[in-house]
């Protein structure tokens, strides 16, 4: 595939990070990866397992000269890391991040950003219950959702070249204005994974139940909780904080449906039981309709090895 920029520098090396970083190097997307994260060990693991081409420990160095500025660290570091990389920026460059809330990652990164670079807000949908640098792998975004939230007045030319980017690992397009986004993504990703926390703390507390039956006898479905509740708390504390209106709005929604449900089982009331099971069991077959059923221990990993 053709080199779409000369350098590239990847600032936070995580399973995000990582990821971009694996598929830029089997593609042959940029001449040069500089690799940047605060920490010296995750650095030096960045470096074994030869991710970029150059490391820094020092997110303002290595940006310098840099085409292509991708911010994949927790969302609540979002600020810090505009401030420091923001005088070394070479205009015209463009700056994106993958963050799992947008309002919040604009906020904080946009008053900070020169007049001489094109800031464009992203988020890959596309992602696992791991992190660091040894959980990344290539084809993470292959076949997934990557939606921008760019400003009113972003360069149509430099928002192109980053769609071209994401399309390059696979992803599939699409732009939503930031509060409709954090809204959507409340709902569909950050509400399960709050849920998931919530139902494995509760049964970790069970004073009936030991924590060795719970592990004994957990049914998939319980299993599948346990997936999203062994997801990064860095980085889960941070959307919860950073995404607050939206989350606590979707929650007050879904107390009130469970209250509806506990009231249904507590009166005998099978028919409501019934319709409701029957109306969510047709979303389960619309989104595998959609063909958006990828179960996470394939994510992407059927795509570029294939390809390349
Ligand atoms: N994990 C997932 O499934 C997905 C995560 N995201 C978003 O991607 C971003 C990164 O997440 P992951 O890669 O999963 O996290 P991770 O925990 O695997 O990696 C985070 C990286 O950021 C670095 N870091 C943390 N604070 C920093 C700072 N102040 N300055 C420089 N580097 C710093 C860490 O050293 C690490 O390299 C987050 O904003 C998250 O919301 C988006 C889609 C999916
Ligand atoms: O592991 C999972 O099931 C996920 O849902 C991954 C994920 C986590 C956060 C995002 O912003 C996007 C995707």
């Amino acid at each position: 595939m053709a080199q779409l920029f000369d350098r590239i520098a990847l600032i936070g090396i995580g399973l995000i990070g990582s990821s971009i970083a694996r598929d830029v190097k089997q593609l042959g997307l940029a001449r040069e990866v500089v690799v940047s994260t605060r920490s010296p060990e995750t650095l030096k693991r960045a470096e074994e397992l030869e991710l970029g081409t150059s490391y820094k420990l020092s997110a303002a160095d290595a940006v310098e000269g840099a085409d292509l500025v991708i911010v994949s660290v927790p969302v609540g570091a979002s600020e810090a890391v505009a401030k420091q990389i923001a005088p070394h920026l070479k205009p015209g460059a463009i700056v994106t991040d993958v963050g799992s809330t947008k309002a919040s990652v604009i906020a904080q990164m946009a008053p900070h950003m020169p007049k001489t670079v094109h800031f464009i807000p992203g988020h890959p949908l596309a992602g696992t219950e791991k992190s660091g640098p040894d959980a990344g792998f290539a084809g993470l975004f292959h076949g997934r959702w990557c939606i921008f939230t760019p400003l009113p007045g972003t360069d149509a030319d430099a928002l192109a070249k980053l769609k071209a980017f994401w399309e390059a690992l696979g992803s599939k397009i699409d732009e939503m204005d930031p509060e409709h986004h954090d809204k959507v993504l409340a709902i569909v990703s950050h509400l399960p994974h709050i849920i998931a926390y919530n139902i494995v703390g509760t049964a970790d507390d069970l004073e009936t139940v030991t924590q060795s039956e719970v592990i004994k006898y957990s049914a998939s479905g319980f299993r599948d909780f346990t997936r999203l509740a062994a997801s990064d708390p860095t980085m889960w504390r941070d959307v919860c904080l950073h995404n607050k209106d939206a989350i606590l709005e979707m929650l007050a929604r879904f107390s009130e449906d469970l209250a509806y449900l506990q009231r249904a089982i507590r009166w005998g009331e099978g028919d409501k039981l019934f319709e409701l099971f029957t109306r969510t069991r047709d979303v389960r077959r619309s989104i595998i309709e959609a063909g958006q059923d990828v179960d996470v221990p394939d994510f992407g990993r059927h795509s570029l090895d294939k390809k390349v």
